[in-house]
């Protein structure tokens, strides 16, 4: 059960400690002087607003999760990298440590609070041209797995999933078992299936914004309602980013 956890806490204060030491290497004191950079124009900071898509499962919809400066950089980033392939889209992780990289894994970590989180994967940025898509999939990992100075029974807790690039058609991350978004929603941010059906949350690209869900259910065993998929995209290129945080038990 998520109360039996044991060295989590150490983890994850490890974890936090590790990345402010590295801030206030990295961030606004890029020269090591002591004094913020005048060549860097990026400080750290969390500025966000939040809307519930639903309690069980908990879901939540961020909007502006990513500020307009990181979301230039991780375009830029974009443009440079090498991608690996992934099963109908290609993806790269960014370098850490990376500035802005930790910025963005901390406000993931402030975010996720007091849930049972030991440790945030590497960012992942996902990148779909026209024709690829990512098939319907969940986040976690059938069986839990070891991590190395962390437990021996691992797994994808929390994921988020942030659009960084929407100048595209398509590509709306799909959930079949949540609830649709209610007829008076955002329409910028929220789609429906073509089947007149109270289930299927459509959620379309919005650069900067994202969603927060929890993959596992209290027993640490997949919760099958968070299963989705990433539409094709028709026209345009969409850039996104996965967020993972691991707990163990
Ligand atoms: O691209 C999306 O909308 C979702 C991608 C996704 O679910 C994943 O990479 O795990
Ligand atoms: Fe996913």
């Amino acid at each position: 059960l998520w109360n039996t956890i044991q060295n989590n806490d150490l983890i994850r204060r490890a974890s936090i400690d590790a990345r402010n030491t590295l801030k206030s290497v990295v961030v606004g004191d890029l020269d090591g002087s002591g004094q913020p950079s005048t060549t860097s124009e990026y400080v750290c900071t969390h500025q966000y607003s939040i809307e519930m898509v639903s309690d069980d499962p908990l879901m939540i919809y961020i909007n502006g999760f990513l500020s307009p400066y990181e979301i230039d950089y991780l375009m830029d980033m974009a443009q440079e990298k090498v991608y690996y392939n992934r099963t109908a889209s290609r993806a790269f992780v960014v370098p850490n440590p990376d500035p802005v990289g930790q910025c963005i894994t901390a406000r993931a970590e402030k975010i996720s609070g007091f849930l049972p989180w030991a440790i945030f994967e590497e960012l992942q940025v996902v990148r779909y041209t026209p024709g690829e898509r990512h098939d319907m999939h969940k986040d976690n990992m059938d069986r839990p797995f070891p991590h190395e100075g962390i437990g021996d029974r691992c797994n994808r807790l929390l994921s988020f999933f942030v659009y960084i690039g929407d100048q595209c058609e398509g590509g709306e991350t799909y959930f079949p078992h949540q609830l649709a978004a209610p007829d008076d929603s955002d329409t910028a941010k929220f789609g429906r299936t073509t089947k007149n059906s109270s289930r299927g949350l459509v959620v379309r690209p919005v650069a900067g914004n994202g969603l927060f869900w929890i993959n596992l259910k209290k027993d640490w065993t997949t919760d099958e309602r968070l299963k989705h998929a990433s539409l094709p995209v028709t026209k345009g290129v969409k850039y996104g980013m996965n967020i993972l945080g691991e707990g163990c038990y």
